[in-house]
């Protein structure tokens, strides 16, 4: 798993990024400075807290109210034109926009003519901030690897709604104090005077830093060429774009769907607030806890659910954020809420950095600039409708008292507003899982509590072929290879074409692991690196051998696979099965057999067999109490899955093993039963339910008529000749090397 604390390193090690970084926290301190600043100056103007409220309100929606004008055309220019320059260009239209705010108050002194200007300029401000935004989200990728961005975007948004915005408070706050001490100094020592000067240098410092410092904004990465169409086409092409892409429709449902509980959240909120007869105080801490949740969301967010697939935590994130509005619409105390509150914030958090991570990554960047105007703009207008709508709303019908239980809660309007927008956010969340997952099959909440335990869960690469897959699995000399052998000649004879092939050493380079293992000689590998090597020549023995004969559809019998791994090293090593099994997975892509036959032995007689002729190789060596806890853990697994097992009494002769093995094997296969004709093919193989064990996903039929591919690979697996007992030359090379 990766170290947050030297992934932020790395990310600041890299100069653009650095200064990118720097840029974007000086223009969203002087953001906030600026909107904290005029909305004092506007509600400073006004007596009341109804007319100081709506005077409030009044600025920040005439901030977003440009996105309705501006938006459909502002990603153009991201994509059009160099983004340095537009940058720096809107960065000095900011810089002499917020600077002209206190200069017309200065050179008129008049409230009312400042009042007209600070709305002409916050409209045009916002306006300039819609060609802005997209801009810098559509250069930030070109400045970073794709998977350094997560960590770019956790340390810009945590800089942007985190440090930003207190450092501006802060800055604000002192200068209202310090007002009392200097203003009588004259109308240019008004905290408003002095806030939106600093605001407008900060934008001077941020155009000359994009200008000089970070000229890489200006690359134009392969396939962005300078674009000919018409701006018209431009625009159509980035819609298109939105509505062609699987994923990116799953990011723009999810966002916006979001966003509209967002929004009705922050509108019924001071109703919701009230109907929890907490006091005045109410309202201002469930959204100090909402900015908390935010924040928890955004920082810790990635580090909780590890390796989960970013796809998947979106539409997660979304879901938890429901679910936190569901529990907030029943939450009858004003602490429950706060946790509901946590929740919402924390789910919305993370999806906001997994939707913009995604878009990053994922958005080719001759559109980029135009996807992320357009959820911009969506995000602005949704958030207007359903700020009001929700505070229209909440405040219908009477509010009234209900008893659950013991408890006694105010019931209004606004919890069943909230419990609506709960049920549609869930819903959101789930289509945009539904639309973007990348791991189809892989059940959704096994795979969140494996991430959040460190090993997410293997997608399953479909075994695509028509083969079947037999594993021999057992301890030392229970007769793998004798049955392994016998069953693959008896399948040839039955019209199969078999590989049988063993582990480790079905391949050339399994050849050279296998000696790397079992040679007593050599160095000793530590149990990880003994592992890894087994691990490793199953990948390479799964990828070029097994895979490739299960899609021609022949029958693959290997001596050894997945259960060997989970018994010799994680019992036997004790190295934990649950780690060993993710490693096969992860090497095998989850390739899993469709049977498996244990061999059962007592670790005495099997290794009495096994070191017939000798002292046995470095495993065969180890101790009796390390092949008994191998043994247990191979009858542990069998007890598991039943289903896709076959336990057989390994001391019985070799030809009853043999005849049981066929007999389940038949039944598998779909054989018709001794005596009886096979000239005319078999009967389809029947599917047998696996769930999540049998890997070829229930394999369809075969015929053994289509068998006629010779086993592949580097000449290692062996297809059989059907002579049981006479083993191919290939199988005298196999033998050779065994030892
Ligand atoms: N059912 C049986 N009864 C008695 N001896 C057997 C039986 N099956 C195999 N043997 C003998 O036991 C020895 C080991 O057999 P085999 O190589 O098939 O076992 P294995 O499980 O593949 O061993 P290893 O774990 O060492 O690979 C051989 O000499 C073989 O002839
Ligand atoms: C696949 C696999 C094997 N082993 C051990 C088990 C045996 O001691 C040897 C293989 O020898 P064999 O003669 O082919 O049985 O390797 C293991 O420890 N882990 C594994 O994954």
């Amino acid at each position: 798993m990766s170290d947050p604390a030297a992934d932020l390193k790395a990310v600041l090690r890299i100069p653009p990024f650095r200064r990118l970084w720097t840029v974007l926290g000086l223009a969203s301190f002087g953001d906030w400075l600026g909107l904290f600043a005029s909305a004092a100056f506007a509600q400073s103007l006004f007596e009341g807290a109804a007319a100081k409220g709506a005077a409030f309100s009044g600025v920040i929606i005439l901030r977003l109210l440009p996105a309705l004008i501006f938006g459909p055309i502002a990603g153009i220019f991201a994509d059009r034109f160099d983004r340095r320059k537009t940058m720096v260009t809107c960065d000095i239209a900011r810089f002499l926009l917020l600077g002209s705010i206190p200069t017309v108050y200065l050179a008129t002194g008049s409230v009312g003519v400042t009042i007209v200007w600070i709305m002409i300029a916050q409209v045009a401000i916002e306006a300039v901030v819609m060609v802005w935004m997209p801009a810098k989200e559509a250069a930030m990728p070109n400045l970073l690897p794709k998977s350094k961005l997560e960590m770019a975007n956790q340390l810009t948004l945590a800089t942007t709604y985190g440090i930003a915005p207190v450092l501006a408070f802060g800055l604000m706050a002192i200068l209202e104090r310090g007002s009392g001490v200097w203003g009588n100094l004259g109308m240019w020592a008004q905290p408003m005077v002095i806030g939106l000067y600093i605001n407008s240098l900060m934008f001077l410092i941020v155009a000359l830093t994009v200008y000089f410092g970070i000229k890489e904004i200006s690359g134009r990465p392969e396939g962005r060429p300078d674009s000919q169409n018409s701006m018209w086409r431009d625009f159509a092409d980035g819609w298109r774009y939105v509505q062609e892409q699987q994923l990116v429709r799953g990011l723009v449902v999810g966002i916006l769907g979001a966003f509209c509980g967002a929004g009705i959240l922050i509108g019924s909120g001071q109703t919701y607030a009230e109907s929890l007869d907490a006091g005045s105080a109410a309202f201002n801490t469930l959204a100090a806890t909402l900015f908390i949740g935010l924040g928890i969301g955004i920082v810790a967010g990635p580090k909780i659910v590890g390796a989960l697939s970013r796809r998947r935590w979106f539409g997660m994130s979304i879901v938890l954020a429901g679910i936190g509005l569901l529990f907030n619409a029943v939450a009858p105390l004003l602490g429950l809420a706060l946790i509901g509150t946590a929740i919402i914030g924390a789910g919305a958090g993370m999806a906001f950095l997994a939707g913009i991570t995604l878009l990053q990554r994922e958005v080719s960047d001759q559109v980029r600039g135009r996807i992320f105007a357009f959820i911009g703009t969506a995000v602005r207008v949704i958030l207007m409708l359903t700020i009001s709508l929700g505070a229209t709303l909440a405040g219908l019908g009477a509010t009234r008292q209900v008893q659950l239980g013991a408890v006694e809660f105010t019931w209004s309007f606004s919890r069943l507003i909230m419990l609506i927008a709960a049920v549609f956010v869930i819903i959101i969340g789930l289509m945009a899982f539904k639309r973007m997952d990348d791991k189809p099959g892989v059940p959704a909440l096994a795979d969140l509590w494996a991430s959040l335990r460190g090993r997410p869960l293997i997608p399953t690469t479909p075994g695509n072929g028509t083969g079947f897959f037999i594993v021999f699995e057992g301890g030392e000399g229970s007769g793998k290879s004798t049955q392994a052998l016998k069953l693959s000649a008896w399948l040839k004879l039955q019209g199969y074409e078999a590989v049988r092939t063993r582990e480790p050493g079905g391949t050339q380079i399994g050849a050279r692991i296998r000696s790397m293992l079992l040679s007593s000689t050599s160095e000793t590998p530590s149990a990880r690196c003994e592992a890894l090597l087994y691990a490793a020549d199953r990948a390479h023995h799964v990828d070029t051998i097994v895979r490739p004969a299960l899609e021609r559809g022949a029958v693959v019998v290997s001596d050894r696979y997945i259960d060997s791994s989970i018994a010799y090293q994680g019992s036997g090593r004790a190295l934990g099965g649950e780690e060993i099994s993710w490693l096969s997975d992860w090497a095998t892509k989850n390739l899993r057999p469709d049977l498996v036959v244990l061999l059962d032995i007592a670790p005495e007689t099997g290794l009495r067999r096994a070191k017939h002729d000798g002292n046995g190789d470095r495993l065969e060596q180890e101790s009796l109490d390390f092949h008994s806890r191998v043994r247990e853990a191979f009858l542990l697994k069998a007890k598991g899955n039943q289903r896709n097992y076959l336990v057989v009494d390994a001391s019985k002769s070799p030809e009853a093993i043999a005849e049981e093995v066929q007999s389940v094997v038949a039944a598998r296969l779909g054989v018709l039963p001794k005596g009886e004709s096979l000239a005319t093919g078999h009967s389809p193989w029947p599917e047998f339910d696996d769930g999540a064990t049998g890997s070829n996903g229930g394999n369809p039929a075969s015929s053994p008529e289509a068998t006629a591919a010779p086993a592949a690979g580097p000449g290692e697996a062996d297809t059989d000749s059907g002579e049981p007992g006479s083993p191919t030359a290939h199988q005298g090379a196999w033998e050779a090397s065994r030892k």
